[in-house]
């Protein structure tokens, strides 16, 4: 797909109008160091500017947050390109769908706005890996993010097929991309390899050409070691911190040239078990104001968050591991709905005091559904599924191995061994080194035992006869995409040890239940044998229809404990009720069918089933429940609108 290109023109006009229009030969973006600002086609240019992240949109849904975006006012939208999307294993590329890295360049043209890209290959973002494909860790000793010659081969490979893609976009080639960002904050990493950092100059000059802005972002401790000669340098930081300091940082890197602030943080990142974030308008739009009255150029991160469907949360590691939640809304000025906020036309009437807003109102909130509640019926419990989950069956090994030994990526990997002597007293089960990567949910002859935890302490008993089945079902809860000094493999990553007994000989059974839940999609095909196994994580479904055209909604699972969703077969994302902030999970309305077709919802809870399966389709978002509380809509008699909720526990 070509850059969108001015409108076609009569014939007799053109020779005319070809002397007005800046032609691809004439296109240009440049830093005016003497003036301390941009050109764009030789005229003043400074960029107000969102991130929007197209892989945690529905494709269906990005020309709407679009021109939300430009609505605004932004002239720009930035954005990453995860390696990890595109990459899914060596060699295997994907550019389809809601990847469509094209389509989302062409829409961002069609809305108007310049495109700031950030191809990294790390990109932190709060995304899996921080966006580096998790085979890379096939070869457990590669230093990430370093000039180890492993993880060079790699990158150049991803990038040789990205970066052409990217050229004909270049603005001075017709395109709309005016600046691309070399890695993603290098100064915060612990590497600080210059000789990787000029080999991706390097490599970004050689496939882009000499003409595209390259630049870097880093926080003000990290300029040191994320500065490098011929890459334009770049500040975040948020609305708390000190701009003038900062800028002045900046201008040790930069003497001259315009002032950037390259994330300018509108709100944050939840944390599962912890208290959902926000951040003030009036402290947003305080910032703002003052580094446009200083002529900088700023991009609000984020601007539109969306959401990590599927496994595609990252982690933090501030102690201990912290995954990132499934809703990525960050108090963004376009909530995850896509809704406009007040904190957006906080800003909007900001920007509108430096420079021209589009006429004309922003589209209003989408239209929102309430449904329910559904009963939802018990499928079988997944150790009946093994047959299914895992067709080639499991892999023999003398001691457990990890996700990325068996190359299985993300999900869930069950581990089983035999007890080799009765165990008649409770004998306390852990994994040395805090070897569980992320959470074990244990069952003796299917019966579920318990939960081991990743940085929690391990107060697990059980007994057992002598060849009684051990199974230990482990999920991978995201890998680290920040700070993580070292690589996040998955899975035990030691022998379980049960008393004083390491335990060997174990079966590993990756598990593929997307695949089985696509499959059962619409109807599962069950047998009796399914509902054999008499406890652990346990496959629960209901189908349901929509008479009119519905809308927007929020799955709320008011008892339920933890687990993952698919509706239509879509991976919705994980839901754990128990910990929040969230309690319900955004339901784009273009994943549902409509006007009385089958829609199918299916849990698989990890934990503990409610006395009452049931679940919700609310109206409106609940994202900030104060934890270990569960709240209960019931619909009002005279509206069809929720009362106010009401404590369960
Ligand atoms: C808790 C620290 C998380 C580190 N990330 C930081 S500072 N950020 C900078 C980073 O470049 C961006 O991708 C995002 O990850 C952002 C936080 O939303």
């Amino acid at each position: 797909m070509a850059p969108k290109k001015p409108p076609c023109l009569p014939s007799l006009l053109l020779p005319l109008l070809t002397l007005l229009l800046p032609q691809a030969d004439t296109r240009s973006f440049i830093v005016d160091r003497e003036n301390d600002r941009f050109l764009l086609d030789g005229a003043p240019f400074r960029f107000v500017s969102g991130s929007l992240h197209y892989f945690r949109v529905p494709r269906v849904l990005w020309a709407d947050r679009l021109l939300k975006m430009r609505m605004s006012g932004l002239n720009a939208v930035q954005f990453y390109v995860p390696w990890n999307y595109h990459e899914p294993e060596p060699g295997v590329y994907n550019f389809n769908g809601s990847r469509d890295l094209t389509a989302f360049l062409n829409e961002a043209s069609i809305a108007d706005l310049l495109v700031i890209l950030r191809p990294g290959p790390y990109i932190c973002a709060e995304w899996e890996m921080g966006g580096l494909p998790a085979w890379l860790l096939q070869k457990p000793e590669i230093q990430l993010r370093t000039s180890d010659p492993d993880f060079l081969a790699a990158v150049d490979s991803w990038f040789k097929v990205l970066l052409p893609k990217l050229y004909p976009w270049l603005y001075h080639n017709g395109g709309n991309i005016i600046s691309i960002q070399v890695e993603n904050e290098y100064g915060s990493y612990k590497a600080c390899d210059f000789t990787y950092m000029r080999h991706l100059a390097g490599l970004f000059r050689a496939l882009l050409g000499d003409r595209i802005l390259l630049f870097t972002t880093d926080g003000p401790e990290g300029l040191k070691c994320g500065s490098l000669q011929g890459l334009y340098s770049t500040v975040d930081f948020g609305p708390a911190d000190n701009m003038t300091e900062i800028f002045a940082l900046l201008r040790k890197y930069e003497p001259h040239g315009p002032l950037v602030n390259s994330e300018y943080y509108t709100g944050w990142l939840d944390y599962w078990g912890q208290n959902h974030s926000t951040r003030s308008i009036s402290a947003v739009t305080k910032g703002l104001e003052a580094m446009l009255k200083l002529g900088a150029s700023v991009n609000m991160y984020m601007f539109h968050g969306g959401t990590n469907f599927g496994y595609w949360n990252g982690a933090d590691e501030k102690g201990r591991f912290l995954p990132i939640t499934t809703s990525y809304d960050y108090d963004a000025p376009i909530s995850e709905a896509g809704d406009p906020t007040p904190k957006l036309f906080a800003l909007r009437n900001v920007i509108s005091k430096f420079q021209e807003i589009p006429l004309g109102p922003l589209p209003p909130p989408s239209p929102k559904m309430m449904l329910g509640p559904l009963t939802l019926h018990l499928d079988g419990y997944l150790l009946s599924f093994l047959d299914i989950l895992c067709p080639h069956g499991p892999i023999r090994s003398i001691l457990p191995m990890t996700f990325e030994a068996v190359k299985q990526d993300h999900g869930f990997m069950l581990y089983r061994t035999y007890l080799t002597h009765t165990v008649s007293e409770p004998t306390q089960l852990w994994v040395p080194n805090n070897g569980v990567h992320d959470r074990a949910y244990v069952m003796v002859d299917g019966v579920f035992q318990g939960v081991l935890e990743r940085n929690m302490k391990h107060q697990l008993f059980l007994i057992g006869k002598m060849g009684a089945k051990l199974d230990i079902l482990l999920e991978n809860m995201g890998r680290l995409s920040f700070g993580s000094n070292s690589s996040d493999f998955k899975g035990l990553l030691e022998p379980p040890v049960l008393g004083q007994t390491a335990l060997t000989q174990w079966l590993m059974f990756p598990l593929k239940v997307d695949k089985l839940v696509k499959w059962w999609f619409p109807l599962p095909l069950l047998r009796s044998s399914h509902l054999q196994a008499p406890s652990g994580p346990t496959f629960y479904s209901t189908t349901f229809s929509i008479l009119g055209e519905g809308g927007d909604t929020f799955l709320f699972l008011p008892g339920w404990t933890k687990g993952q969703v698919w509706i239509n077969g879509f991976n919705l994302g994980r839901y754990w009720t128990r910990q929040g902030p969230q309690q319900t999970l955004y339901v784009p309305r273009p994943l549902l069918f409509s006007r009385g077709a089958l829609n199918k919802i299916t849990l698989l809870e990890l934990e503990n089933v409610p006395p009452e399966p049931q679940i919700q389709f609310l109206d409106r978002p609940i994202l900030n429940s104060t934890l270990h509380k569960t709240y209960i809509y019931s619909l009002s008699a005279d509206t069809q609108s929720p009362s106010e909720p009401m404590e369960l526990s």
